[in-house]
């Protein structure tokens, strides 16, 4: 290409004039995705097997070959899961919007995030689900139509793990793949350490704490637990979990004794992360501990694992085995600290694009 017809090309694309032949260009555009985990679209059978099918057949969560999880899946999990996990998504509904918490928070985020970057009128904000709806690929595609020429991605998980950041990010790149004009692509890395987040947990909790009668003797860091073997052979995660409590610890003050981390949501026979949230919930009471918080800094947005494992299952465990009082922090979700530390790191990432 000769330099008169490469200025001619570069001149036609910042104004978003095609040459004469070419379909329109439109004025580039930046699209940031918050992207969470997926939730089912209904409490019922069908909607709960086509979420857990997705899900459980994702080989970064569930790292068995097929020939022998297969069997397991479709024989035995999802003949018998689905009834009984829908029963537990019923529980915490939003009925309002027929949807389930998870779907509302995040929206709610990206809302706000929107409204919070009216600064830059390139960056379009939008949302998406690694499984189920909106999907990341459905998403995408409306960002690339709008003209995004470039895409931040946002897996709303504060702690690495193979298990949601990688395969969140696998699921846009799949997507990309069936794009002849492909946008480019950042994704926000883990934050577990940032100090935006830290500072957000700490307000969170102390603001919490000062709304409630009594005083938790022990506060439990409660993370979503992953098998075992998967941090053995070099998953971040439990890492990750353990900095960002023990930076939360530093920062309020705390000892080990009075801030703990424990690993919740175990699903299978093969170990997790231990220590395990309900087991330790239990021992607390039986050691006489009588007043306990739970807090979910992995979790993003309150959901299935916080608002019915936590608030309501530990909470039953723990006065079942002779607790009396206890307290479910609730996640940053679109509250001012939780959107302080979207915000924070979505323009640090925008830099030199938006
Ligand atoms: C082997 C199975 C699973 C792994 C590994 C796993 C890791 C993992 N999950 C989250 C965050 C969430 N998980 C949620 C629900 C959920 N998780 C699993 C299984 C594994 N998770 C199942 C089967 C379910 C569905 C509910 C149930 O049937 O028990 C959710 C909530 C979704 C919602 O709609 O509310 C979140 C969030 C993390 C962070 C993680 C590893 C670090
Ligand atoms: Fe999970
Ligand atoms: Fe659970």
């Amino acid at each position: 290409m000769n330099q008169k017809n490469a200025t001619t090309q570069a001149e036609s694309t910042a104004t978003g004039h095609a040459p004469a032949g070419h379909p329109a260009i439109k004025p580039p555009k930046i699209g940031v995705i918050l992207l969470n985990l997926g939730t089912p679209d209904g409490t019922e059978f069908g909607p709960m097997w086509r979420y857990l099918r997705e899900f459980l057949s994702d080989p970064r969560v569930i790292e068995l070959p097929k020939p022998i999880w297969y069997p397991i899946l479709y024989g035995l999990v999802l003949t018998t899961r689905p009834k009984k996990s829908g029963a537990n998504y019923k529980k915490i509904w939003n009925t309002e919007r027929n949807e389930s918490p998870l779907r509302t928070y995040t929206r709610a985020q990206s809302e706000r995030l929107a409204e919070a970057l009216t600064d830059l009128p390139t960056v379009v904000v939008d949302w998406a689900m690694r499984y189920g709806n909106p999907s990341t690929e459905s998403v995408a595609k409306r960002l690339v139509e709008q003209g995004c020429t470039r895409i931040l991605t946002f897996p709303l998980y504060p702690q690495y793990s193979a298990t949601t950041t990688a395969t969140a990010n696998d699921k846009l790149f799949r997507a990309l793949m069936k794009m002849r004009n492909q946008p480019a692509i950042r994704s926000v890395p883990a934050y577990y350490d940032e100090p935006v987040y830290i500072e957000a947990l700490a307000n969170s909790i102390t603001r919490h704490l000062a709304t409630l009668d009594f005083e938790p003797e022990v506060i439990l860091a409660s993370y979503h637990g992953i098998p075992k073997p998967y941090s053995d052979r070099g998953d971040p995660y439990r890492a990750h979990c353990l900095e960002t409590t023990r930076l939360l610890r530093e920062r309020l003050g705390w000892d080990e004794k009075k801030l703990t981390t424990t690993f919740q949501s175990r699903f299978g026979a093969q170990e997790w992360l231990q220590p395990y949230t309900d087991k330790t919930v239990e021992k607390l009471a039986r050691e006489g501990v009588k007043s306990i918080a739970v807090v979910n800094p992995g979790f993003s947005v309150d959901c299935i694992e916080t608002l019915e494992e936590i608030a309501v299952e530990a909470s039953e465990i723990f006065h079942h085995a002779g607790g009396k009082n206890f307290a479910h922090i609730p996640c940053l979700n679109d509250s001012r600290d939780g959107m302080a530390v979207i915000e924070a790191l979505v323009r640090r990432e925008l830099s030199g694009w938006a």
